[in-house]
């Protein structure tokens, strides 16, 4: 991939490092090293987002180990050590330094952890670093973990301002059912608008070693090409082929990405913070939101669900309970629930104060639905 110098974050599931074995397979990824340190010699920035510490780990402990939480984060804090020396002598063949991130959902949802872990990312990027990200499954529970390198890898593509997202795994990407146990499933090669329809395709793994399957690369995904992040679904076995699928050489499943791309705290809201509350809007606000560009108004709230405070992020839903918008909210739950419906005059009498006219600015907030493609994916015959 000639050209324009990009940023392009490479996720590697557990699949491909292990190339379907017990353990890390070093021919493999010396193999993605050589194609990486080909990207950079172009002129690209690379990050990486590794799996394969627990199965690292389950490899080095070698005696009996369960698949239970606590014993998965023991398995990853065993296997990370050697995850990352291992990368680290392969990419020193090719005179690169690598540096370690271990990330928790916590790093994204807060603002200010979001903004310290991209000055770093930014920084070892400016320094011609890679970046080897994970999640930090030794210290991450059940309520701060992302849950899958998928999401992690959607979350760090917004971090590092990439311009491209690919996922690295076992299968040539995306097909209308899972592979392994329907072999006349179709191959998707384009992917224009991720439907309800294009989920209920996508299973889960197809192996005890992977997390999420395709279900998770999805929902990774949308969140990247929302954020104006186009995305890639390959086979990280099949020879040169970070460059040749970049290079639209090689199947792949390429995830259009339409949006214009967006900047600064919008990018934030995108890269997934969870919301603690709901907002139910009518259908005129919905409307004006979704296809205008407009605030929220309370005139256009018909419900309140959950409790949130000012500047709280909080999810816009319609009347049918779909979120089209995520944002942060002026008014606090109580307060909503009393001025719903109101005319932006009435405030005053109703509250005794005014803090804002608007309930949600436009500025603070991210429209997750608007105009629906015609093609929602285009399949092609695949051998
Ligand atoms: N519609 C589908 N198309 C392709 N693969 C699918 C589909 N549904 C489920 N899968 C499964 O997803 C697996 C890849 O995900 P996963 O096992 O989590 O790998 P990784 O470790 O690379 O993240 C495939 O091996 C396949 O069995
Ligand atoms: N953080 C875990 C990997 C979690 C995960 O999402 O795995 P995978 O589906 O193989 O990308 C590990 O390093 O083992």
């Amino acid at each position: 991939m000639e050209g324009k110098s990009q940023t392009i974050v490479i996720k590697l599931g557990t699949s491909v490092l292990t190339a379907g074995q017990a353990s890390l397979n070093t021919a493999q990824m010396v193999e993605l090293v050589r194609q990486c340190a080909q990207l950079k010699k172009q002129g690209h920035q690379v990050v990486i987002v590794s799996s394969g510490a627990v199965a690292a780990g389950r490899a080095a402990l070698n005696r009996p180990c369960g698949n239970s939480l606590v014993e998965k984060q023991m398995l990853a804090a065993i296997g990370q050590g050697q995850l990352i020396h291992l990368w680290q002598n392969l990419f020193a063949l090719y005179g690169i330094t690598v540096a370690q991130m271990l990330l928790t959902r916590a790093d994204v949802e807060e603002r200010s952890r979001y903004l310290t872990a991209r000055d770093t990312l930014t920084q070892l990027l400016a320094f011609e670093v890679i970046p080897i990200i994970n999640e930090n499954d030794a210290v991450a529970t059940a309520e701060i973990k992302v849950g899958d390198n998928d999401n992690l890898s959607a979350m760090v593509a917004i971090l590092a301002n990439a311009d491209k997202l690919m996922l690295l795994t076992d299968q040539a990407g995306l097909f209308t059912a899972d592979p392994r146990n329907n072999p006349d499933a179709a191959f998707i090669h384009e992917v224009h608008h991720i439907t309800d329809e294009l989920k209920s395709l996508a299973g889960g793994s197809g192996t005890s070693l992977g997390t999420g399957g395709m279900a998770t690369k999805l929902q990774a995904a949308e969140i990247a090409t929302r954020a104006g992040v186009e995305v890639l679904i390959a086979r990280g076995s099949a020879p040169n082929i970070i460059t040749d699928a970049l290079a639209g050489n090689a199947p792949s499943t390429t995830f259009v990405c339409f949006k214009a791309p967006i900047d600064g705290r919008k990018k934030w809201l995108l890269a997934g913070p969870k919301s603690s509350g709901k907002i139910i809007c009518d259908d005129g606000a919905v409307h004006a939101l979704k296809d205008k560009g407009a605030s929220l108004l309370a005139k256009g709230i018909t419900r309140v669900e959950g409790e949130f405070s000012i500047g709280e992020l909080v999810s816009l839903c319609d009347e049918k309970g779909t979120v089209f918008a995520k944002g942060l909210s002026r008014f606090n739950h109580e307060e909503l629930a009393l001025i719903k419906g109101a005319h932006s005059s009435e405030l005053q009498s109703l509250l005794g104060y005014i803090p804002s006219n608007v309930v949600l600015h436009r500025d603070d907030l991210v429209v997750l639905q608007g105009e629906h493609a015609e093609i929602a994916y285009k399949t092609q015959k695949f051998n």
